[in-house]
């Protein structure tokens, strides 16, 4: 069921659910938070659409936010999921995106709250789980006159973050309202929260080929799980395919594990010490040491959508430990 906000800080509850049952949610002028029954927890910034926290069901954080990001609207968000369209790092020369800044314009651009919907499933434990799927919005109508001067297609983003028991699912829908096609990339820029990155490993990209940023973009080929000993800032496709999943893995214990929908490559970064302090808004500057980027992705080319097509590419995140 779907239900639209008609008003800015309704706090809406679902009819037809008991209310030891109700997904609470709270759409404010800046932000969109969704708690669920079982206590898990999301929070959305319209700015960007910028997924800024994900807490489970005890209580603790999931993804990792800079103490120092602008929440304000003033610069895009450094943490959480910031999501990048339709270019992926600095544009290249000559193409229709080059105007845009790097990581494009929806992370930056202030995105429409469309309503919520819930949906209830079996639990393993044999009672209901409940899950609330929020969208958001953003088109070429609704896009600011200076970004459409960057970039000017007809367009329309559907944006859908969906908490579940355990999980959360990120969703974009591009639409090319346009008479032309136009290409385009996309990233869920997950910055996830983990407790020592000299501990982390990230597993499933076994054999995969890979764009080392940090070495001269050579192409190479991962050997075995990726550890952290340095700056990182690769682009891999694994060899698996969207569905089998990348893991990030913490003293020897799975804590996530990604699996993607129509999205065939993950960025792996971690900034390290020097990158970090180099970083107005990150914060604190040892904060590299409790986060990893592992990001879903379509971004080794482009995608070209014709008029009237639309792409889908989706990652569900599932926390293990
Ligand atoms: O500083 P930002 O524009 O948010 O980009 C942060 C990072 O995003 C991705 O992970 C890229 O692979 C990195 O090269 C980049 O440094």
């Amino acid at each position: 069921m779907v239900d639209r906000p008609n008003k800015p800080s309704a706090l809406s509850a679902t009819p037809g659910l008991p209310a030891q049952a109700q997904v609470n949610i709270t759409h404010g002028s800046q932000k969109v938070t969704a708690v669920l029954p079982t206590g898990e927890s999301v929070e959305i910034l319209l700015y960007g659409a910028t997924v800024i926290s994900w807490k489970d069901k005890k209580g603790a954080e999931k993804l990792w936010l800079s103490e120092a990001t602008k929440l304000d609207g003033s610069k895009a968000v450094r943490g959480g999921i910031p999501l990048v369209f339709p270019v992926f790092g600095p544009p290249p020369p000559n193409h229709a995106t080059s105007k845009l800044p790097q990581h494009g314009f929806a992370r930056t651009s202030r995105w429409e709250f469309l309503g919520k919907s819930t949906s209830e499933s079996e639990s393993s434990e044999g009672g209901a789980d409940l899950s609330v799927k929020l969208d958001f919005g953003l088109s070429s109508a609704s896009l600011d006159p200076q970004t459409k001067a960057l970039w000017g297609y007809a367009f329309n983003l559907i944006y859908s973050v969906t908490l579940g028991t355990g999980s959360l699912t990120t969703s974009l829908v591009v639409t090319n309202d346009d008479e032309r096609p136009f290409d385009l990339q996309v990233l869920l820029h997950t910055y996830f929260r983990i407790d020592d990155i000299t501990a982390v490993t990230v597993k499933g990209l076994e054999g995969a080929s890979y764009v080392d940023k940090v070495d001269a973009k050579k192409e190479k080929t991962q050997s075995a799980e990726v550890k952290f000993v340095g700056e990182t800032d690769r682009v891999y496709t694994p060899v698996g395919g969207p569905s089998a999943p990348v893991e990030i893995v913490q003293g020897g214990k799975t804590v996530f594990s990604v699996v993607r929908d129509n999205l065939n490559d993950v960025v792996v970064w971690n900034p390290w010490s020097e990158k970090a302090a180099a970083m107005g808004d990150f914060a604190p500057k040892d904060g590299y040491k409790n986060m990893v980027c592992v990001e879903a992705g379509s971004v080794r080319g482009w995608q070209t959508l014709e008029p009237g097509d639309a792409f889908e590419g989706a990652q569900t995140i599932t926390i293990s430990g």
